[in-house]
């Protein structure tokens, strides 16, 4: 069952910051989403998960648009890693974690609740952890508990926010190898992301925004190339293919790329063809 985001507008006071987003996204898809500051990327997770005003336009999945359910039945749906959350002082580790189990519970916690968190610190590699309280922990090992939480609600759709970056690199790959293993079982995940390194190595497809305009869509072997990239960015951008690896870098000085003024011109695939660069901004 995909996940269709249709002709998603979003304004902040009389301010369009999202302008008719549309993309869909398979089971299996750990999908990047990409683009320069402020070009609203959080905004655009955030509307996904009803926590900002969207103006216009729906997320469907399994039949049903994700922005008229309740909190509650949203978030069975779908869990949200966000940058960076405020602590609480007095919860542990284990707690936080379980909370990612609330949408289930009712008056109290089930055995299959605090199973699914155990699953989840073991994953995160918390466990010995699990007795801490979080303002006691590292931004890291707060960011794993967050992620852990995230993986406790069980959800098919999974939502990050640049999710490595207070990640040391051991754990910036293991949380992609994790993601990827979510994808991999038939989840749904999207990921705003900086690192355009990470999204080429570990993405099976990246969405790019710039200025609220989704801009280009596909696998990324095909929508990073120096010239989109370059454009997107508003910088010179390098962008090697080898060993079945994309490497991204700012371009060398001695051969800097010419930052076009133009959308490349690819057009949309069909429907479920691999390769779904759109131009999108006329
Ligand atoms: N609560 C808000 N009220 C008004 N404008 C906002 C609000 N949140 C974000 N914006 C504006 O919306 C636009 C998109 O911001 P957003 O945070 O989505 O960008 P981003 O792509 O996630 O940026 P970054 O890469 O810097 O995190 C920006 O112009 C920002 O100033």
């Amino acid at each position: 069952m995909s996940l269709e985001i249709r002709n998603i507008d979003l304004h902040y006071r009389k301010r369009q910051v999202l302008h008719q987003i549309s993309f869909h996204l398979e089971p299996g898809e750990f999908c990047a989403l990409l683009g320069p500051n402020g070009s609203g990327k959080s905004t655009l997770t955030k509307a996904l998960l009803g926590l900002a005003p969207v103006s216009g336009g729906s997320v469907l999945f399994e039949g049903v648009d994700l922005l008229s359910l309740s909190r509650v039945e949203r978030a069975k749906r779908i869990a949200y890693v966000p940058q960076s959350s405020p602590v609480p002082f007095d919860l542990r580790v284990y707690d936080a974690v379980l909370l990612g189990r609330s949408p289930y519970a009712g008056v109290r916690y089930a055995p299959a609740d605090h199973q699914a968190t155990l699953r989840s610190l073991e994953k995160l590699g918390l466990l010995e952890l699990s007795d801490r309280y979080v303002n006691e922990l590292s931004g890291g090992q707060l960011q794993r508990v967050q992620i852990a939480r995230a993986f406790a609600q069980g959800t098919r759709i999974l939502l990050l926010d640049e999710p490595t970056s207070a990640l040391d690199l051991r754990y910036q790959v293991e949380t992609m190898r994790l993601v990827r293993e979510f994808t991999r079982e038939g989840g749904i995940a999207l990921m705003a992301v900086h690192d355009l390194n990470h999204a080429a190595r570990y993405c099976n497809r990246s969405v790019m925004i710039s200025d609220g305009h989704l801009v280009a869509d596909g696998a990324p072997g095909e929508v990073f190339t120096s010239q989109t990239l370059s454009r997107v960015f508003d910088f010179p951008i390098d962008v090697s293919h080898g060993d079945g690896l994309v490497t991204v870098r700012p371009a060398e000085s001695d051969h800097e790329i010419h930052v076009p003024s133009e959308w490349p011109a690819h057009r949309a695939a069909p429907r479920g063809q691999p390769n779904r660069f759109v131009e999108a901004r006329a």
